[in-house]
């Protein structure tokens, strides 16, 4: 330490700032401190404490004003370091992640990751395979890749799939290449999948992914929300809500929950977006594999 401050007001000594801003003369020291006496320490007659009996130490220097005296000063400090400062990035980029959000059917999984598109570039929802027949309003490619089951099932011989499941009497699964590809460009990577596809994901990704469930505030408002969406016959609604009910069961083998509450969309996106950040700034981030 004793070094460098020398090197450093060597470096300075030789510098018009110095001119400007001389360093106090007892700052740096020329000698030895073991080989100088300790100071001399007398009482006060004062009752405010000690005194040092040697004058006080003279101020410091300004702080230097111009950008010209702060590039003197930073290439001095350069200078006596011996190396000069690196602009490289001082945390370690981010890593891309999957984010698997799952909860009961209703819930409003496609609506926030709807809403998460659009705030955020650099993800990409996964769009899943499904023998389910098409909903008006759907886009094959965008909501879904409609396929028939015996299309299905030749994804599953071929071993294309990441996960797949009979969900209400129809397959979904995740095809593993768009995942490959899309990782590869450094995206993160969402998933939408009912309970079941996350427990079987939890066994495949292990805590290399971010699980996240989604509710609703209480099971009346996830019933209207059903309803209210007009997508299944009566018969249909039952089956969903009597699932549902088991579904919140599983809560506890998930990361985070997250509720989107009646007519809060905005705040159950704001808070998954908080849960990527969180993660993205982690110390020890989650290992990918798959
Ligand atoms: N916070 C909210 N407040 C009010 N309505 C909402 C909210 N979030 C979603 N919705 C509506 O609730 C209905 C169900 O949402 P969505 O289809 O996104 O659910 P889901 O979980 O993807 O369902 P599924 O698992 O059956 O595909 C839709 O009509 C959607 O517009
Ligand atoms: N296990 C999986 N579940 C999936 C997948 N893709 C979608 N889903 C879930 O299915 C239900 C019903 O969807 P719907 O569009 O018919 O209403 C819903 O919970 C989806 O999240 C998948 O690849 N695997």
């Amino acid at each position: 330490m004793l070094l460098l401050t020398r090197r450093f007001s060597s470096v300075l000594a030789r510098s018009p700032f110095l001119a400007r801003c001389p360093l106090p003369p007892r700052a740096v020291p020329t000698t030895a401190p073991a080989s100088r006496p300790p100071p001399r320490r007398l009482m006060s007659s004062s009752s405010s404490g000690w005194h040092h009996s040697s004058p006080p130490p003279p101020p410091p220097p300004p702080p230097p004003s111009s950008s010209s005296d702060k590039d003197q000063l930073f290439r001095g400090l350069e200078a006596a370091l011996g190396t000069t400062f690196s602009s490289d990035p001082l945390a370690p980029p981010p890593e891309p992640m999957i984010i698997i959000i799952s909860g009961p059917s209703g819930v409003g999984k496609d609506a926030v990751i709807k809403r998460l598109q659009e705030e955020r570039e650099e993800i990409h929802f996964v769009v899943t395979a499904t023998s389910r027949a098409m909903r008006p309003g759907e886009v094959d490619g965008k909501d879904y890749h409609f396929v028939t089951k015996e299309e299905f099932l030749t994804m599953i011989e071929r071993e294309e799939l990441l996960e797949y499941a009979l969900v209400y009497g129809e397959y979904k699964g995740i095809p593993k290449q768009q995942i490959r590809d899309y990782m590869a460009k450094g995206h993160d990577i969402v998933l939408r999948v009912d309970i079941q596809g996350a427990a079987t994901l939890r066994e495949i990704l292990g805590e290399s992914a971010i699980f996240i469930f989604l509710v609703a505030e209480s099971e009346d408002a996830l019933v209207k929300r059903l309803i209210h969406r007009k997508t299944e016959a009566p018969d249909m609604l039952l089956v969903r809500i009597a699932t549902a009910r088991e579904e919140v069961r599983r809560m506890k083998h998930f990361d985070y929950v997250v509720v989107n509450a009646e007519g809060k969309l905005e705040g159950a996106v704001k808070q998954v977006e908080s849960i990527i950040d969180a993660e993205k700034a982690k110390i020890h981030k989650r290992r990918l594999r798959i």
